[in-house]
């Protein structure tokens, strides 16, 4: 039996889920229970699953099956390449993702640690004091300067300023709809066409592997450095594949560390008992850390495209369908997190994680930079709440906003800031 799902028009449940994804998937979930099948415009039936358990089960397709990367093929190819841990499957993923591991291990990744409070504490310093702002923006600033310097390993003042400005618009560009969401054969035909949004992001694409293809050549020339693209250079990695790896963790890496940490302080700031006991509490903060990550996950599924039939409790989903975790349902299950509402950084203080706690998806797909981005994500907290006193201009919390496959807030976390004056630096 397959699992139940409104009866609505796919076009209808697209738009519905476009313009409220949670309130959306809620509905699916009280009318049909922890399984459920949502039909998306365009794209094989989607079923979701709310329960860790249920979750668990579908990842455990990447066993022998289970193709994330087709899943996200066709969209990311174009920016990433042909050669990405995001859009491979089987042998040549596993070639990658093994290679990719040992650099983004949390023994590895705990000595950027103070370049990451160095890069923070320049970029905070910048920031107006006294008047409205939004942290999306500047947040996205330290995490895109954290990879360029730590994954990249780009020093030249110069470079990085001319990467910042190519990378800003190659990601707007690859953003919009006609590059994200055109069938290959069509965007063969745009990229002909100078004027299209597509043979315009093919030009900021080659303008930025110039420099990259450059900096390969550059550091193969003087190996050294601590830096990822160090390690990668070690290894078999040709120079294209370096190329695609480096984009796909600038493209999986610096806009979830920023929307993570924009919904940090999102609630932080409207929970002043939790605020109250950072920075300096080490335990404390990586449990804010995890409870921002479960209350408002950044990514909102890690769906797998099935390759065999999928059998879940009494339900059986077919092979080509898509199944995967709705991660902020399987995060409001209140079996896992008693009073799922309520931002309780203390459920994170004794033991591990928990099995029904996924932002970073699981599985042998598992993100490969969830160790920096925790990392990251505990260093810039710190640092922002030592040197300013941060405050709202509006209590109510802000809503859900859906981009690509993200959810940010709304109001992109705006704030007001001032020096500190009291305490907390230490
Ligand atoms: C708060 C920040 C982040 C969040 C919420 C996040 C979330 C995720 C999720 C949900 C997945 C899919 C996992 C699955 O399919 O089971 C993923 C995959 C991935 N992430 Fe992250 N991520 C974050 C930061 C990073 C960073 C900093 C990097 C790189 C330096 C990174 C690189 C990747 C890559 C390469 C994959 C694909 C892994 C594969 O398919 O083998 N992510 N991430």
């Amino acid at each position: 039996m397959i699992p139940p799902g409104p009866r609505l028009p796919a076009p209808v449940q697209t738009a519905w889920f476009l313009n409220d994804p949670i309130g959306f998937l809620t509905r699916c979930h009280r009318r049909y229970g922890p399984v459920f099948t949502v039909r998306f415009l365009g794209f094989p039936p989607e079923v979701y699953v709310t329960t860790g358990e249920l979750a668990d089960q579908v990842y455990r397709t990447d066993q022998g099956g289970g193709k994330a990367g087709e899943a996200r093929r066709d969209f990311l190819e174009p920016l990433v390449g042909v050669h990405s841990v995001l859009t491979l499957d089987g042998d040549a993923w596993w070639q990658h993702r093994k290679l990719l591991n040992p650099p983004l291990r949390a023994r590895q990744v705990a000595g950027y640690h103070d370049e990451i409070t160095r890069i923070a504490a320049a970029r905070i310093a910048t920031w107006p004091l006294g008047r409205p702002f939004t942290l999306r923006e500047r947040m996205q600033e330290i995490t895109l300067d954290v990879i360029l310097q730590l994954v990249f390993g780009i020093r030249d003042a110069g470079r990085l300023d001319r990467l910042r400005v190519l990378l800003q618009r190659l990601m707007e560009a690859s953003g919009t709809m006609s590059v994200a969401m055109a069938p290959p054969k069509l965007r063969d035909r745009m990229a002909r066409v100078p004027v299209t949004p597509y043979a315009r992001f093919l030009r900021v694409r080659a303008a930025v592997d110039a420099i990259l293809f450059d900096e390969i050549a550059r550091r193969r020339a003087e190996p050294g450095g601590t830096d990822v693209l160090a390690r990668l250079l070690e290894t078999e990695m040709g120079d294209q594949e370096i190329r695609d790896e480096l984009i796909t963790m600038l493209l999986a890496g610096h806009e979830t560390t920023a929307t993570g940490l924009s919904w940090a302080f999102e609630r932080l700031l409207r929970t002043p008992d939790v605020l109250d006991r950072l920075p300096d509490d080490e335990p404390y903060l990586d449990a804010v850390v995890k409870e921002a990550l479960r209350l408002r996950p950044v990514v909102y599924e890690a769906p797998r495209l099935l390759d065999a039939p999928l059998r879940l409790g009494a339900y059986e989903v077919p092979a080509g369908w898509y199944a995967g975790p709705s991660i902020p349902l399987v995060h409001h299950d209140p079996v896992a997190f008693p009073a799922p509402e309520e931002f309780r950084p203390e459920r994170f203080l004794d033991g591990g994680p928990h099995r029904s706690w996924m932002p970073f998806g699981g599985g042998r797909r598992f993100c490969v930079g969830a160790q920096l981005a925790l990392l990251e994500m505990r260093v810039i907290i710190r640092e922002v709440l030592r040197r300013l006193e941060l405050s709202v201009t509006d209590q109510a919390p802000e809503a859900r906003r859906l981009t690509g496959v993200t959810l940010s807030p709304a109001k992109r976390a705006r704030v007001i800031a001032r020096a500190r004056t009291l305490a907390r630096t230490t």
